[in-house]
């Protein structure tokens, strides 16, 4: 059938769009695809990318749902906790079945730069490698590497939107432990830059919590008065920003909360000194597995697309 040349040029370009995400036969700007797989009518991928902020190469798994075949989406950033590499959210969260279901693109990357060679990094699980803390460091030893608040906050949304349909400036953020805390203090530090963040078992108040006072000592110095910039807890205090959406799930059994770690209790009373809204829900009998947040993933979605998409 003949259509007319402009709307023959229209039909062409959404082909071309289409063969980007489903067959991967064009070359993506400084990304490189790692795997591809369908699902849920849409596509889970992974990329590696050489990473400037961190100085290494980063791998992002990135959930593409049906509609963005032919349209830009609103997008949400995963940050996920200690030890995780961009697998777990991929493979154990259970959102993508969500993400399809609310017309949202998902970007799950890694914890920390990799193979820096710094001496050290992989002796503990809770420090170095799989434990960049969403901050910028500091001291001498980790700070040409362990930049993940400027990696999260610019170097990847730039990545992103270079190379997928995301509507620009529809995003929020939700994370987990480690992730929860990025997520949480990402947003507070960048008042209307997320719509709305959510978090699982969230470190809500690292500066207190024996996981913050090693990563802070390390990546910041002594000086606790500089991690102050870092801590939702005290951050949500100087909130001015437009409404945030804040939601937290909270597993009752959960060793880590019982142990002093996440301090939820801390922030919800700052919220409710700066009359910032928080939802928190202590969920009877969780822990602080992926089997705890794929039990939520469908509340967490749904409440960032209801902003996203109003
Ligand atoms: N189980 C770890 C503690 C770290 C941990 O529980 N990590 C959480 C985030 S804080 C996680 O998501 N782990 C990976 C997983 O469960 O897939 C250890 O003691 O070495």
């Amino acid at each position: 059938m003949f259509l007319g040349p402009s709307l023959n040029k229209v039909c062409i370009k959404v082909l071309q769009f289409r063969d980007q995400f489903t067959r991967g036969i064009v070359k993506m700007a400084g990304i490189k695809e790692e795997s591809s797989n369908k699902m849920f009518g849409g596509w889970q991928k992974v990329f590696s990318h050489d990473s400037s902020s961190l100085k290494c190469s980063m791998k992002f798994g990135i959930y593409l749902p049906p509609k963005a075949d032919s349209e830009k989406v609103p997008v949400i950033y995963w940050l996920s906790g200690l030890t995780c590499t961009e697998q777990n959210f991929v493979t154990k969260a259970g959102a993508q079945n969500f993400a399809a279901k609310h017309n949202v693109i998902l970007v799950a990357p890694d914890t920390s730069p990799r193979g820096v060679n710094i001496e050290g990094e992989d002796d503990s699980y809770d420090f170095g490698s799989g434990a960049g803390f969403y901050l910028n460091a500091t001291t001498e030893k980790w700070k040409t590497n362990y930049n993940m608040y400027t990696y999260i906050t610019e170097e990847l949304p730039k990545v992103v939107s270079e190379n997928f349909p995301v509507i620009p400036g529809k995003q929020s953020i939700m994370g987990h432990s480690m992730g929860g805390h990025g997520a949480i203090s990402i947003a507070l530090k960048n008042p209307g830059k997320y719509s709305s963040v959510s978090a699982f078992a969230p470190i809500c108040n690292p500066i207190e919590c024996p996981w913050g006072q090693k990563a802070f000592t390390g990546y910041l110095g002594e000086d606790r008065e500089t991690w102050k910039a870092y801590d939702s807890t005290v951050l949500v205090k100087s909130y001015n920003g437009p409404p945030l959406e804040i939601l937290i799930d909270q597993g009752k059994a959960d060793n880590f909360y019982t142990a002093g770690q996440l301090l939820p209790d801390n922030f919800v009373a700052a919220c409710a000194e700066a009359k910032v809204p928080v939802i928190l829900r202590i969920q009877e009998g969780y822990d602080h597995s992926y089997f705890f947040i794929a039990s939520f993933m469908e509340d967490h979605i749904a409440h960032h697309a209801k902003v996203l998409n109003a």
